[in-house]
């Protein structure tokens, strides 16, 4: 059996509003330290349909990790590192649409990063690595994720480009209007560097994102603020933790290789010749990249 034709172990990364998934037969709540820290919480480790499931809620069981003082390496390194074969996030997010409407969920397929700062590679000086990011999401999950929030009963938007913001404060009227003119679909402040990092990991990545507002540009709607972003999510929580429930059906335990060859973008992206590695380096990288070292 090869790396790539184990059975499915899917990893959910719950956002805003989802810090955990009911009818999980939970395993163990498992403590992961990785090379780069540790991820936002113990990782509720279970199986739903039969199918293993990870889930860590992305803020904190207490929503207190804030989007830029997440540390998106060590949550997608305890995931490879626990054996996840896909990465499902769920993520709040406004919408720049009037057909993307709170309640409806997009799943995004691209991004537009505009976060400043984070640490956003495994790879470092001593190991060098540049992978292809032109199509971030896994197109096989994507569309799981898409007909099961469809089956949970949700309006599904497939396709649409999600804009990551520093944060955390909301964007400007101008700001607003700027990624609108850009033909933007989505706003929010996790999926970079998250959506990288799953791609230097090799999993194959897909997004959610359930929309909660219409940030500020829309004339009919407030700016948005933290009381209607949880006000919404509070009322689709269910229909998030339903899509996880119904992907599991869809997908079930037996797994084919990603179509996208997600799970080999590394065979060529390792630049530095083995001789010139850093052994340090390569020593962390083994969590993430192991089968390419
Ligand atoms: C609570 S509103 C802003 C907050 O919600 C989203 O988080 P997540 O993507 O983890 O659901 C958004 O990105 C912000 O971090
Ligand atoms: N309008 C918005 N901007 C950024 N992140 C969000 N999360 C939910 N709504 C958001």
């Amino acid at each position: 059996m090869t790396d790539q034709t184990r059975p499915t172990c899917l990893a959910v990364f719950g956002g805003s509003g989802v810090y955990e998934m009911p009818g999980l037969t939970i395993e163990e709540e498992r403590e992961v330290e990785t090379p780069w820290g540790s991820p936002s919480a113990p990782v509720t480790i279970g199986e739903l349909n039969g199918v293993r499931v990870l889930f860590l809620s992305r803020h904190g069981k207490g929503h207190t990790v804030p989007p830029s003082g997440l540390n998106a390496r060590a949550n997608i390194a305890a995931a490879k590192m626990l054996g996840a074969t896909d990465v499902l996030s769920l993520s709040a997010c406004g919408s720049f649409k009037e057909e993307l409407a709170p309640g409806h969920f997009v799943a995004a397929d691209q991004f537009v990063d505009r976060t400043k700062g984070r640490p956003s590679s495994f790879f470092e000086e001593g190991c060098v690595a540049h992978v292809s990011m032109a199509h971030p999401v896994c197109s096989r999950l994507s569309e799981e994720a898409a007909k099961a929030a469809e089956a949970a009963g949700t309006k599904v938007h497939r396709g649409g480009t999600y804009l990551a913001m520093e944060g955390p404060q909301f964007s400007t009227l101008a700001e607003s209007e700027l990624y609108r003119a850009w033909g933007m679909d989505i706003i929010g402040m996790t999926a970079m560097p998250e959506a990288k990092l799953a791609r230097e990991a090799e999993l194959p990545y897909a997004i959610l994102g359930m929309v909660t507002d219409y940030d500020c540009w829309h004339e009919d709607h407030g700016a948005v603020d933290v009381a209607s972003v949880l006000a919404i999510l509070a009322k689709n929580r269910v229909h998030a933790q339903k899509t996880v429930d119904e992907i599991t059906k869809l997908i079930g335990p037996e797994r084919t290789p990603c179509p996208d060859g997600i799970e080999t973008c590394l065979d060529y992206a390792i630049v530095t010749p083995k001789e010139a590695r850093d052994p340090e380096v390569v020593k962390k990288l083994k969590a993430v990249a192991g089968r390419v070292l």
